[in-house]
Formats: C-alpha cells, structure tokens, sequence
C-alpha cells in the first residue's frame, strides 16, 4: 500500500481516548475494511458475555467461580453490597497500613521506620508487583524493593546479600491467593531463617495476602504478623494486580494507587463500549484473531519503545499465554489455543532479534508501545536537532517502517507518559482483551488446569526422593548406580527421575549424599557421605 494511502487507512481506524491520551492504531493490520462488519455477530456475543462476567455470572464454571477483577477498581459494580463493602474496606486497609509504616507507627522493632520492602510470591502474585514496581519506580519511593518470586536458593542469596544488614529494618509481604504455593512457601522459610539468623523476629516483619483460612492466613495469625489482607477465590493470580496483591506493595513504595485504580476504571469504561470501533481492547482482541487466524498460529512480539515498560511483557505473558493457553474450548473440544507472547523493549531489540523479526521466519506480529514524554524536563542535544528521545522515536517509526515493508504486521498502542494512570490503563486494556478474544475463540480465559500437571508431578519427584534418601540411609555402606536404586525401590520404570534426584543430591550438600563417578554419567554411583 501505498504512503498516502496509509496514512488515510491510519486516519479512518485509529482509536483515540482523549481523558486517558491513549491511542490503538491498527493501520498496519492487513485486515479489509469489511473484517469489523464480519466479525461483528462474534463480536457482540463476547461483548454480551463480558457484560454477564461483570454482572456476576459464574464465567469461570470450571471452578465454579465469578470472576470479578473489574469490580476491584469500580467496587459499586459488584454483584452484592457485601462485596462492595469488602472491596471498598481492603482498600482502606492498603491505605491505612501503608501510612502507617510511612509515619513509622508500624515500624521495624529498632524502632526505626521500615525501609525496605521484600515480596514474596510467584506467577501472578508477583508479575503484577514487579511490572508496577519497575515502571513508576523513583528516586523518591518511600522504600526500596526487593522480591522472592522463586525457589531458587542462589536467587534468594543474592537478594538477601544487596539487601544485606538492610534486613533490621525490612518489611516482608508474603503474597499467594492459595495461601500453599510451594515456591512462595518455601520463600517465606528462607527468609523467615535469614531474619532469625540476625537475631530478628520473623513475625514483627511480616504480612501476608492471602484466602481465607489458606495455610498461609493460619501461618500469619498463629505466629501474630502485622496484618493480612484478604484475596478472593473471584480474582484470578494473573489478574489480582488491582487488589491487595498489587496495591499493597505498590501503596508501600509509595505509587499513588488512586491513580492507578482510576486509569484502569476510564480504561474499563472505554472498553465496555459495544461499539466495536470504539473499543479499544475489542480492537486488539479483532487484531489478535485475524493475526493468528483465532488458532495462534502466530506469536505476539511486544515491542516497547521505553525502558519502564521492560517487565511488561513478562507481565503479559502470563495474563495471555495462561489465559488463552487452553487444551479443551469451553465445549470441551480439543482445540489447542493459545498465543505465544514475548518481547523485550525497543530500540535494544533492534540490535538482537529484530534482524529475524524483518527477515526471517513471518511467524509472529508485533505490538509496538510508544510513549510519547521522553523524560521528566528538557533533554539534552545529541546532535544538532535532536534529543535521545527523538532517536527513540525514530526508531520506533523505523522500525515500524521496516517491517511493515516486509509484510510483518503490527498494532500500535501509544500513551502520552508514563503514570500510574496510563500504567492502570495498559493493564485494564489488556485484561479486556483477553477476556473478549477467549470469547472469540471459546475458552475459559480464566482457569489453568494445565499448571496443575506440572505441580503433580514436582510432588511426585519430591516423593521418590524422600524413598531414595531413606533407602540411603538405611544402607549406608552401599554404593548405588540409578539403575540399581530403581529397582531396589521397586520402581524400575521411574530410573531416569531416580538419576536426575541422585544427581542433583550429590551436587548439594543438604542431604549428604557421595558420588563415584561412572564412566558415562549414568554410571556414577551414589552413597550416603559417612
Ligand atoms: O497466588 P498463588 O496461589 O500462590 O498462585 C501463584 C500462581 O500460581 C498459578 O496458580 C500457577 O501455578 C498462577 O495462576 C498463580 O498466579
């Protein structure tokens, strides 16, 4: 297509919100002018289903829940006063525990105000923390942040040495909406040990987000933590950032969560429109289905033009890939969907991946993310004319350019800064579109059920290690190779995990476990360290 012509398709299907200075352009989509029209009947039967979820249907029938996210920056719009109520309370409880570790009336048992913040938890429970924490992150937080959001022992160590005799004076905020994730469990253990070993109490540095009644809400109220704040079976992990989950940490670092919630609550208001062309996250959902022809047969490559957008993609990662990522649709008919997201941040990626983003495999279409304010003043010259954020710009436009040139397809969302409010709309924008596009392809965007799989089976190899170390034990002069354990414990169908467990017990020295080397390395043989 010719420039002029371009530029006319830009003018006729750009979305713009004035209050949110947000724009979706979807000029450099190929779709034809009819496409709105076609897939409006689909279009509408999503919008209607959307309009179910918020009303409270039990639109996760799965696990028998509702699904109330949207609730949680609009509290009046839940299906019950009671709900309201408790939303509304919550957030008085973020905002009053916040405060108050800022005026140091909770304070660290030095006496001294609480200076650091550690976040323990994992998947949603820590993507949304860190995408926020990372992209309205300053100079001025009111408290440096750090996070466990594994079970990577060297993970922890490293934090906990930058955090180093920072520790005295550390809040802990362990989050898990099931309160019995393991890696967030065993998060919670390294670092209750790390602070017993500075001679801290645990307990005085600790709060948690957490169920009702989960181990974790028994854990805070047995040992007496500072608090806990409620999370609810209708907020999924991967969209808990505007609950506590997301709030508590950001109100503690001290992110004006007023104006995230607002941000995201206009952006809710943008895309409950039933009118397509005037739906911002409809428009991306159309965009996803006609790049991936709805089966994701290509991946979303997120491309943001700023620094402070880094974790975003991470970030959407999950919100997508865990919410479209299904087996069955909602029919129960195997269909295998699903969108592979990833991405980094522009211009840096000009200078890795782009090469075969232009030239190579034609698997994938982009969204590009500009934002318009470079920094916070006036910036320098770096050649007559232009500023490090005009070659940012450029770019992002060249980019843009070069691809399209080669027929690679993007979206391009632009927001005029950086700001709680344009970080709360981003976030709204894509929970929206998730939820409308899993109505295009008819999944259930909002269970997992393949994570359990993958937690099933670490239980089981935790189980066959307890029988390994116990048969070790038991026969402590004996050397065994894989093999010959696999069927001493009757197992011999299980040898190849029976080596991996061995293996990984010799190199650690938790369990005392020797090692002959074999010849090849399935060969070795392993022995209780007399
Ligand atoms: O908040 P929780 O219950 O610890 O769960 C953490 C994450 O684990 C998952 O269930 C996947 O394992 C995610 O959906 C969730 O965000």
């Amino acid at each position: 297509m010719q420039k002029l012509q371009l530029w006319e398709r830009y003018k006729n299907r750009l979305y713009h919100h004035a209050e949110l200075d947000l724009s979706v352009d979807t000029s450099r989509m190929n779709f034809p002018d009819s496409y709105l029209e076609e897939m409006e009947p689909r279009l509408q039967k999503a919008f209607e289903e959307m309009a179910e979820l918020e009303a409270g249907a039990v639109s996760n029938p799965d696990e028998q829940r509702m699904v109330g996210h949207y609730w949680l920056r609009a509290p009046e719009l839940a299906p019950t006063p009671e709900l309201t109520g408790e939303i509304k309370d919550t957030l008085a409880s973020v905002k009053a525990f916040a405060s108050s570790v800022h005026q140091g009336n909770i304070a660290a048992p030095d006496g001294h105000r609480f200076e650091n913040l550690l976040i323990i938890g994992i998947g949603g429970s820590a993507l949304g923390p860190q995408f926020v924490a990372d992209s309205l992150g300053s100079p001025q937080d009111r408290m440096k942040v750090y996070f466990f959001d594994n079970t990577d022992p060297d993970g922890m160590d490293k934090v906990l040495a930058e955090i180093g005799p920072g520790l005295k004076r550390t809040l802990t905020v362990v989050i898990s909406k099931s309160g019995g994730t393991k890696e967030t469990r065993n998060g919670m253990l390294e670092a209750r040990q790390a602070f017993e070993k500075g001679g801290l109490h645990f307990a005085a540095h600790a709060v948690a987000v957490t169920g009702s009644d989960s181990e974790l809400d028994r854990t805070a109220s047995q040992e007496g933590w500072l608090g806990t704040l409620p999370m609810w079976d209708w907020v999924g992990g991967r969209t808990s950032v505007t609950s506590a989950v997301g709030l508590l940490p950001a109100a503690l670092q001290g992110i004006d969560i007023e104006r995230l919630l607002t941000g995201a609550r206009v952006c809710d208001q943008a895309t409950r429109s039933r009118v397509t062309s005037d739906n911002p996250a409809a428009l991306l959902a159309l965009s996803w289905f006609h790049a991936t022809a709805g089966k994701g047969e290509r991946d979303m490559v997120l491309l943001p033009y700023k620094d402070r957008l880094l974790l975003f993609s991470r970030y959407l990662q999950q919100l997508i890939m865990e919410s479209l990522g299904k087996e069955l649709d909602r029919d129960g008919k195997k269909v295998l969907q699903g969108i592979t997201v990833y991405g980094n941040k522009g211009s840096t990626d000009q200078h890795a991946y782009v090469q075969q983003l232009r030239e190579g495999v034609a698997n994938f279409f982009v969204t590009f993310i500009e934002v318009l304010k470079d920094r916070e003043g006036a910036s320098m010259l770096v050649e007559p004319g232009a500023t490090s954020g005009d070659y940012l710009s450029g770019f992002f436009q060249g980019t843009r350019s070069a691809l399209y040139e080669k027929d690679r397809e993007s979206v391009t969302i632009t927001i005029r800064e950086i700001s709680p409010a344009s970080i709360g709309a981003l976030i709204a924008l894509y929970e929206r579109a998730v939820g409308l596009y899993a109505s295009l392809i008819n999944v259930n965007a909002y269970h997992q059920p393949g994570v359990e799989a993958g937690k099933k089976a670490a239980g089981t190899v935790l189980k066959l290690q307890g029988e390994i170390l116990d048969m070790l034990r038991r026969q402590p002069g004996r050397d065994f190779s894989c093999e010959d354990m696999a069927m001493t414990l009757a197992r011999p169908e299980e040898v190849e995990t029976v080596f991996l467990i061995l293996r990984h017990l010799a190199a650690n020295p938790a369990h005392e476990v020797g090692v002959v080397p074999g010849e090849k390395v399935w060969e070795s043989r392993f022995r209780a360290a007399s």
